[in-house]
């Protein structure tokens, strides 16, 4: 029975709130406080109890990787609990209004638990055809780099260069999006020179993507959006369909996410759960707003609190306490450690980032030896992503295995990019940005200006790119012969490519791909032996993933490329698709770490200025979100906590002074202990100095000169331009 699970394996307050279904609910939970466990529990006590079938579960959370754990818990539990299996199918279940016998969990069951994007991914591909909105259920998805280089071709075409920059105007559109503003409704709003270029920009943008039959990952939201608003119809069905709406991390929801669930759940059964206290996303638009006032929406809304901390030891509870209680726009919540313990944390002074760096490794290094630590068990957190150069420096000097979470990502790595946009181009043939990205890569002889003039006559005639290829020869086009006949070998082994897609298993497909275009060779030529290796295995992994899809569900090899695409797109990043973690120290920033634990946390670059950053100190807004990001982080910590501050540190190419940060000093004297070890145990180079111009040898780096000197570290050029000028302390140095 699962109500003997749930006896067993929740506490009291968990129990309550899991088992919770008369009305809407919000559960405000503590960090470490089971969150997770909550929620999984909900959803089989809501299916195992009550026998409601679990496509009828909208249960959404912040990241791929916490939906993962959720439907395998799902499933193990109700292994344990014996079901007849359930056959039902989506679309038969429309229109029935209750459903008695149990059903069966498992993954196609749990199709509706996932992120935001997954989930209105999978709506959109299923209604997009029935609307006018102008899509089909072809479209694409355009990541970050794609629309980017959209945007940055849409601001040189409209002689915009001098007035706005790229990156900002794709944020400033995110942001519109994010908050439900359509380009339409942007025109009445702007309010000075850039936005009205901004609003032009956008206006193309969203023009330009739905010719490409392309949407960008806030348009899966906004245009979800619109078609519930504009198609009361398909919105209806899909209230009807979803019983219980589940939204975890619900104070980082944005607008856009809160008005959806707000057109879905309007008169619904909601249950939202999270911890206004890690609210961190303000910046991305998250509106922690709504979730202080879910009362005024559901006035049915009953509310339970998770106070008890299964993560940490009690200091590190007692230090988030104190933390959070300087802010003042909050729930109350009194958090308790079930672990116990009297312990410190433990807080150092040192002299710059790069002593920081080699003390606090020292000091990893001891408690692996020592205290039989793994390196798996340290994470250091920051502020800033920069700040994790010389962590990296150190480890690699070292020789310790690391891994910078948050770096260049799995699917923004050049070689994965080709090959998706390959596939994308193959079974989207309106996708123009693949199409550019792949005419000439390998190099096929077709230039810019080739590529160029295509798109021109595309655009002027009101044809696809794709057409203007098909018809080269006929259309008249200022190309040269050689060119044409490249364009025409290109879009002939496109076709043929085309023509196996049906028949083949993805992963067949995907190396028939690479041999068909000789990608092997042309990184061999383009990159180099061993870096044409490390980029084949990272195909490699692209191809384990696809392999997936090759079961026989699908009815063919288009059915089943499809969701492999639909699925990658989504994805995050690797990190969120890898199994098993080995055995690697993590630097990560305190975003990254959102829902996230290890037994050692070192919080690094505490200093006035770097965390709070500087532009926080005249918004109390902004300060008490970044006091919400220093209680996330602390809150990461099981066992050990170590804060650390440098007296200087380089920021932009400058040395900056900053005292320590306020964060340290708003924490209770009986939870710290002090520490002022600067320059301490590492033993250093201090017998040989050094001047501005002296010849050095680095391990790594190779030879270069002295640009500037401070004690122990210098500034030194590199000859290899590819290293550059770098911060190193003298005793990674050989002087020449
Ligand atoms: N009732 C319980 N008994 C034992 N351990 C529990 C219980 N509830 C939660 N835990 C454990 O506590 C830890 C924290 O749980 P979880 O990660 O779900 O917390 P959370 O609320 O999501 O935290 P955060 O918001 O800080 O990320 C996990 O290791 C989990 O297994």
């Amino acid at each position: 029975m699962i109500k003997d699970v749930i006896k067993e394996t929740l506490n009291e307050q968990q129990g309550e709130a899991a088992q919770w279904i008369e009305t809407s609910s919000l559960i405000l939970a503590g960090a470490g406080s089971g969150k997770t466990r909550v929620l999984t529990y909900k959803i089989a006590n809501l299916v195992f109890d009550y026998g409601i079938n679990p496509l009828q579960i909208f249960a959404v959370t912040f990241t791929n990787k916490a939906a993962n754990e959720m439907k395998e818990r799902l499933i193990n539990i109700s292994q344990d609990i014996d079901i007849p299996e359930n056959t039902q199918d989506f679309d038969e279940l429309l229109g029935q209004n209750s459903i008695s016998n149990v059903h069966k969990i498992n993954k196609s069951t749990l199709k509706w638990l996932g992120t935001f994007h997954s989930i209105f991914l999978k709506i959109l591909k299923h209604e997009i055809d029935k609307t006018e909105l102008g899509y089909t259920s072809q479209f694409g998805i355009y990541d970050t780099g794609e629309t980017l280089t959209l945007i940055k071709n849409l601001i040189n075409e409209n002689g915009l260069k001098n007035k706005i920059e790229p990156k900002e105007a794709k944020w400033k559109i995110s942001a519109l999006k994010n908050e439900g503003i359509t380009y339409k409704k942007f025109l009445y709003l702007v309010g000075n020179d850039w936005e009205e270029a901004v609003s032009l920009i956008y206006e193309k943008y969203q023009k330009s993507m739905l010719a490409s039959n392309s949407m960008d990952f806030d348009d899966l939201l906004m245009i979800t959006k619109i078609m519930f608003e504009e198609y009361p119809d398909i919105l209806e069905k899909y209230r009807k369909q979803f019983k219980y709406i589940l939204v975890d991390e619900a104070q980082d929801t944005n607008q856009i996410q809160f008005d959806i669930i707000k057109l879905l759940g309007q008169d619904g059964n909601v249950t939202f759960i999270g911890d206004d206290f890690q609210s961190i996303y303000g910046r991305r638009g998250a509106v922690m707003d709504n979730f202080l006032k879910l009362g005024e929406r559901w006035p049915d809304l009953k509310t339970f609190k998770l106070e008890v901390n299964y993560r940490s030891k009690d200091h590190i509870v007692q230090a988030g306490n104190a933390i959070i209680a300087r802010n003042e726009k909050q729930y109350q919540k009194n958090v308790t450690s079930n672990r116990g313990g009297s312990d410190h944390i433990r807080v150092f002074g040192f002299t710059d980032e790069f002593d920081e760096a080699t003390q606090i490794i020292d000091l990893m290094k001891r408690l692996q030896k020592e205290k039989g630590f793994k390196w798996s068990d340290f994470a250091v957190l920051y502020r800033t992503n920069s700040q994790s150069q010389p962590f990296e420096q150190i480890l690699l000097q070292e020789g310790i295995p690391y891994k910078i979470w948050g770096g260049l990502k799995f699917f923004e790595r050049k070689e994965i990019k080709d090959i998706i946009s390959y596939i994308k181009y193959i079974m989207n043939k309106k996708d123009n940005i693949s199409l550019k990205r792949i005419i000439n890569t390998p190099n096929r002889k077709i230039g810019t200006t080739t590529i160029q003039n295509i798109q021109e006559y595309a655009n002027t005639n009101n044809l696809d790119m794709n057409y203007v290829i098909d018809n080269i020869d006929t259309l008249p086009i200022k190309i040269t012969a050689g060119a044409t006949n490249n364009i025409k070998s290109f879009n002939t082994m496109i076709r043929f490519l085309e023509n196996q897609i049906e028949g083949l298993y993805p992963t067949d497909f995907i190396n028939n791909l690479l041999s068909s275009i000789k990608y092997k060779d042309y990184l061999i030529t383009s990159e180099g032996k061993d870096k044409a290796e490390e980029k084949m295995e990272n195909l490699g992994q692209l191809i384990n993933l696809a392999s997936k899809y090759n079961e026989k569900t699908h009815t063919n090899g288009i059915d089943a490329m499809n969701q492999f695409i639909e699925e990658i797109s989504i994805l995050v990043d690797m990190e969120e698709a890898e199994e098993s973690e080995p055995d690697m120290v993590k630097l990560m920033s305190i975003h990254g770490s959102k829902g996230l634990e290890f037994p050692v946390v070192f919080i690094v670059g505490l200093e006035e200025n770097m965390f709070p950053l500087s532009k926080a100190k005249f918004e109390q807004k902004e300060m008490e979100e970044e006091r919400r990001l220093m209680y996330v982080a602390i809150t990461r910590a099981k066992d050990l906590l170590f804060f650390s501050h440098a007296d200087s540190r380089m920021k932009r190419g400058q040395l900056s002074f900053n005292k320590q940060s306020r964060f340290v000093e708003e924490i209770p004297d009986y939870l710290t202990k002090f520490y002022n070890i600067k320059g301490g145990s590492s033993a250093k180079n201090t017998q040989i100095s050094y001047d501005e111009g002296d010849l050095v040898q680095h391990k790594l780096f190779g030879k270069g000169s002295i640009l500037e000197t401070w004690n122990e570290i210098v500034v030194v050029k590199f000859d290899n331009p590819k290293f550059g000028i770098r911060k190193i302390d003298t005793k990674f140095l050989e002087k020449l």
